[in-house]
C-alpha cells in the first residue's frame, strides 16, 4: 500500500473519530436542551407559586422582592444556558457530515524545530473534551487566513496580538460527503482545481451557496479587509464578488462577535428577488441574515407619502423603449445631469437661498377654515433669526404653532358646530364627564343645573380630539410645502437656476418634463434622490447611526449623487462596494465612469480597490465568447472548466423565433438542466414571448420586477432583472440587430450572455449583433 493510500486510512480514520465525537455530542445536548426547555417551561408556569407575596409591612416587602428576584435570574440563566446549547447543537449539525474541508501543518516560527501544528478547517470549530485543544478550527479564525493565503513554505498571519510567521509544510484539501472521505489531494497557493471543478460543475441552485471550502486568495483578502473605510471590489462578471461580500459579513460577525451584530450590518441589492436568491447564505454558515433592502425600498419609505415614486426598472424599460418618444433626449440628458454631485451642489445652493426666502407652507386649515395661513407661517419663519439652521428653525416654528393651536383651540369650542358634536356624544362620555368633574369639585353645590360647565368640559374634549390629528401633523413638520419647494426649481426663472442653466433651452425642456411628472404625482427615479436629499436637508437628516458596515451589490448602477447621499445617511460606516463596470446599464449610471471615480468619496487613505478578473460562474467557452462583447474583456481569465460553446441560431423571420426558443429549450430539458433563462432585452419583450411560447412550451415562469422570489426552475425574464443571478443555461431571446446595436446597450448585452453556467444559446433572425460581428 502506498505512502498516501496509508495516509488516506489515516484520515478517515481522524474523521470517523471526529464524527462519532459529533453524534455524541449532539445526542448529549438535545437531552440536556430537552430539559433545560422543560425547566424553562416549569419556571414560567409556577413562577408566581414559587415567590412568597408579602406586602405588609416593609420587611415583607423587602422579601418578596428578593424572591422575586432570585426566580428572574433563575429563569434567564436557563434561558442563557439554552440559547448557548442551542447555538452550539447548531454547529455540530453543520459539522456532522462534513466535519472539515482543509488542513494546514504549521510550525510557529517561536518553537521551530518542533513537530508541526496540525490544524484542521471547517465551518464551525470544536474542541476537544478537555475544551484546550482545537480539533476543527472554524474557517474564520485568525490562523485559517493562512490556509487561503499562501502555499506550502513561509507564512504570516495577523492575529489580535501582533503578527504570527511560520512555515508551512503541508495544504491539504478533502472532499468528505456523509462522513466519508470523497477524495483528498496535497495543494499549492490555489486552492485546487479538483475541489472546484466539482463545485462549479453542479447545476445551479434557487439560492446562492456558500464558497467557505474554495475561497480564492484575491477573494479572501475582500473577505477579511478589516482597515478601509472604503473598499472598492471591481470583478469581472461571476468572479465571486457577491459570495465574497456574504462571507465577509459572516467573517466579520465572527471576527467581532460581541461588538457586531448582524442588525448593524445593511447590504443593499438590485431587487427583491435577488434578496431571496442570497438570503440562504449567512444561516448556512451559522450566522444571522444581516439587514436587506434595496434603494428603491429606501426611497420609497423616505418620500412615499409625496410621490408615487418611479422605479429604476420603468425607468430603464423607458430608456430601452422609448426612442420615439419626442422628449426622449431630453428626459435622458435630465437623468445623466440629475445623477451627477453637481446636482447635489445645486440642492445646497437651493438650501443656502431658502433660508432667506422662498420656502412654502401649507396654511393650517380645520373644519375648511383656515387657521394659520401659510403666508402668517412664512412670515414667521423668516423673522427668527436667520443664523441658525432651517431644521432647527422649523423645530422653533413647530413649538410655536402648537401654542397658537392651543389658543385657537379655545375660540373653536364656543363654535356651534361644537354643541352638535356634543349632542351626538354618547351615554358613557357624559357620564365620564359628570365624574371628571365631580372630581375635580367643577358642580358648585348650591346650583341645580351645572350646564355651562358641563359644557365647557365636553367643547374642550370635542375641540381637543378633533385637533389630536392637527397636532401631530403640525409636529411633523407636515405644514412645510416640500413638494411644492421642489417644484419651484423647476419653473421658469427660479432663481437658484440661474447662472446655473439658465439660458439653456435643454434646461427649460428638463424642466417642463420634470414639472409635467411632478404635476401627476409622479416622481421620475432621477429626481427621487435629490428630493429625498432636499426634503433631509430641510427637515434635518434621518442618520443611521448604529450601522456599521454598509454593502452595495452591483455598485456601478448607483449614482454619485446617490453615492454622496448615502454616505450621509450612514455616517459611522465602513462601505463595501461590489461592481463591475461592464455590466453598467442605467442610464443615470452612465458607462460605469462614475464607479471608477469613486475614490473621492472618502480621503484617499482610506480607499482600497481590489480588481477580480478570475470568473467562476461559466464554462470556459461562454467566458471567452461574452469577453469578446466588451472592451478590455481578453483580462477576463476563465476559470478552466470545458463545455459546449456557445450556439448561434438564425431564425427565418421575427416570427420563427419562439420556435427557435423552444427547440432550444427542448434540448436542454432532455440534457438533464433543471434551471434555464430565456432572456429577453425588456419587461415588453418578455411579455411577448412569454405568451407566445405558452402554446409551444408552457411552463415557463415569467419574472416581473414586482417577482419577490426566487425560485429553481425555467424562467422568461428582462436582462435588467437577470442582474446577480446565474442559470444553468441561457437563451438569448432575440440577439438581432434591430435588439443590441446600440453603444448603450453593449452592457445589457454582456450582462444578459455572463448569467450562464454551462450552456449558452442566442437566437436572432436577419442581422446578428454588430457586438458578436
Ligand atoms: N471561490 C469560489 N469557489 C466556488 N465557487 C465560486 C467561488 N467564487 C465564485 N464562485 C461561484 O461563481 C458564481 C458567481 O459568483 P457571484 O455571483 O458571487 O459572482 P459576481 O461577481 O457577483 O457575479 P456578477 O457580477 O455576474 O453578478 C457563483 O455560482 C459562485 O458560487
Amino acid at each position: 500500500m502506498s505512502n498516501i493510500d496509508n495516509e488516506r486510512i489515516d484520515e478517515q480514520a481522524r474523521v470517523d473519530r471526529l464524527t462519532g465525537l459529533i453524534r455524541d455530542r449532539i445526542n448529549g445536548l438535545r437531552e440536556r436542551t430537552g430539559g433545560i426547555r422543560g425547566e424553562i417551561v416549569n419556571i414560567r408556569r409556577d413562577f408566581w407559586d414559587d415567590v412568597t407575596v408579602n406586602f405588609e409591612d416593609s420587611a415583607e416587602t423587602a422579601e418578596t422582592y428578593a424572591s422575586m428576584k432570585q426566580q428572574a435570574e433563575l429563569l434567564s440563566e436557563r434561558e442563557r444556558s439554552h440559547r448557548h446549547m442551542t447555538e452550539q447543537l447548531s454547529t455540530l449539525e453543520r459539522l456532522k457530515n462534513t466535519p472539515y474541508f482543509g488542513r494546514i501543518d504549521l510550525i510557529d516560527e517561536a518553537d521551530s524545530g518542533a513537530k508541526p501544528d496540525v490544524i484542521y478547517l471547517g465551518v464551525g470549530s470544536l474542541l476537544d473534551d478537555s475544551g484546550e485543544e482545537y480539533l476543527i478550527y472554524d474557517w474564520r479564525a485568525p490562523v485559517s487566513s493562512v490556509y487561503y493565503d499562501y502555499g506550502p513554505g513561509p507564512v504570516s498571519y495577523e492575529t489580535p496580538a501582533g503578527t504570527v510567521h511560520g512555515e508551512m509544510t503541508l495544504k491539504r484539501q478533502y472532499i468528505i460527503r456523509d462522513g466519508k472521505i470523497r477524495s483528498m489531494f496535497d495543494t499549492g497557493v490555489t486552492i485546487g482545481d479538483e475541489l472546484l471543478q466539482e463545485v462549479l460543475g453542479k447545476g445551479s441552485d434557487a439560492a446562492m451557496k456558500s464558497i467557505v471550502a474554495t475561497i480564492q486568495q484575491e477573494q479572501n483578502a475582500i473577505i477579511r479587509n478589516e482597515r478601509a473605510r472604503l473598499l472598492i471590489v471591481q470583478g469581472a462578471a461571476g468572479s465571486g464578488k457577491t459570495s465574497a461580500a456574504l462571507q465577509r459579513v459572516a467573517y466579520l460577525l465572527y471576527r467581532y462577535r460581541g461588538v457586531l451584530t448582524a442588525d448593524q450590518i445593511v447590504l443593499f441589492s438590485p431587487n427583491p428577488m435577488f434578496n431571496s436568491y442570497v438570503s440562504t447564505v449567512l444561516p448556512e454558515l451559522g450566522e444571522q441574515n444581516m439587514n436587506q433592502t434595496t434603494y428603491q425600498q429606501y426611497l420609497e419609505h423616505r418620500i412615499g407619502k409625496d410621490f408615487a415614486v418611479e422605479d429604476p426598472f420603468t425607468q430603464m424599460e423607458y430608456s430601452l423603449t422609448a426612442m420615439d418618444d419626442p422628449d426622449y433626449a431630453a428626459r435622458l440628458n435630465g437623468i445623466a445631469l440629475k445623477s451627477k454631485a453637481g446636482y447635489m451642489e445645486l440642492m445646497d445652493r437651493y438650501v443656502e437661498q431658502l433660508g432667506e426666502s422662498g420656502l412654502r407652507f401649507k396654511s393650517i386649515v380645520f373644519r375648511g377654515e383656515k387657521l394659520i395661513s401659510g403666508k402668517t407661517i412664512e412670515e414667521k419663519f423668516y423673522g427668527l433669526d436667520r443664523s441658525v439652521s432651517i431644521p432647527n428653525r422649523l423645530r422653533s416654528l413647530i413649538r410655536w404653532l402648537l401654542k397658537e393651536l392651543t389658543e385657537l383651540a379655545k375660540l373653536e369650542q364656543k363654535k356651534k358646530w361644537v354643541d352638535e358634536a356634543i349632542e351626538l356624544l354618547d351615554n358613557e362620555s357624559y357620564a365620564q364627564a359628570y365624574e371628571e368633574l365631580s372630581k375635580k369639585n367643577k358642580f358648585s353645590e348650591h346650583s341645580y343645573n351645572d350646564f355651562d360647565s358641563e359644557r365647557g368640559y365636553l367643547a374642550a374634549k370635542v375641540v381637543q380630539e378633533k385637533f389630536k390629528k392637527l397636532r401631530r401633523r403640525v409636529k411633523q413638520g407636515a405644514f412645510l410645502d416640500v413638494p411644492a419647494i421642489y417644484k419651484a426649481l423647476y419653473r421658469p426663472n427660479a432663481a437658484v437656476v440661474k447662472g446655473y442653466e439658465s439660458n439653456s433651452s435643454e434646461w427649460r425642456r428638463i424642466s417642463e418634463i420634470t414639472l409635467d411628472k411632478l404635476e401627476e404625482g409622479v416622481m421620475p427615479y432621477e429626481d427621487a434622490t435629490p428630493y429625498a436629499y432636499l426634503k433631509e436637508k430641510l427637515e434635518g437628516f434621518h442618520t443611521h447611526t448604529t450601522v456599521r458596515h454598509l454593502f452595495i451589490d452591483e455598485a456601478q448602477d448607483y449614482s454619485e449623487f446617490q453615492y454622496q447621499y448615502l454616505k450621509r445617511l450612514f455616517p459611522n460606516s465602513k462601505f463595501t462596494l461590489l461592481g463591475d463596470f461592464n455590466q453598467s446599464i442605467f442610464a443615470h449610471s452612465g458607462t460605469g465612469e462614475i464607479f471608477h471615480s469613486l475614490s473621492s468619496l472618502f480621503e484617499a487613505g482610506e480607499t482600497e480597490r481590489i480588481t477580480l478578473y478570475r470568473s467562476y460562474r461559466s464554462t470556459r467557452q461562454i467566458v471567452e465568447f461574452a469577453s469578446r462583447i466588451i472592451d478590455g474583456g481578453e483580462r477576463i481569465e476563465p476559470f478552466n472548466r470545458n463545455g459546449a460553446e456557445p450556439t448561434l441560431t438564425q431564425a427565418a423571420s421575427r416570427k420563427e423565433l419562439p420556435a427557435a426558443i423552444a427547440e432550444r429549450l427542448r434540448m436542454m430539458e432532455k440534457a438533464g438542466y433543471e434551471s434555464v433563462a430565456v432572456i429577453c432585452k425588456t419587461a415588453e419583450e418578455a411579455k411577448a414571448i412569454s405568451e407566445q411560447l405558452a402554446p409551444i412550451y408552457p411552463g415557463l415562469r415569467l419574472i416581473e420586477k414586482e417577482t419577490v422570489t426566487f425560485e429553481k426552475g425555467n424562467v422568461i425574464i428582462p436582462s435588467y432583472l437577470a442582474k446577480g443571478v446565474e442559470f444553468d443555461g441561457v437563451i438569448i431571446s432575440d440577439a438581432s440587430e434591430g435588439a443590441y446595436s446600440r453603444e448603450e446597450e453593449r452592457k445589457l448585452f454582456y450582462t444578459a450572455c455572463t448569467r450562464a453556467m454551462h450552456e449558452l444559446h442566442l437566437c436572432y433572425y436577419g442581422q446578428l449583433t454588430p457586438f458578436l460581428q
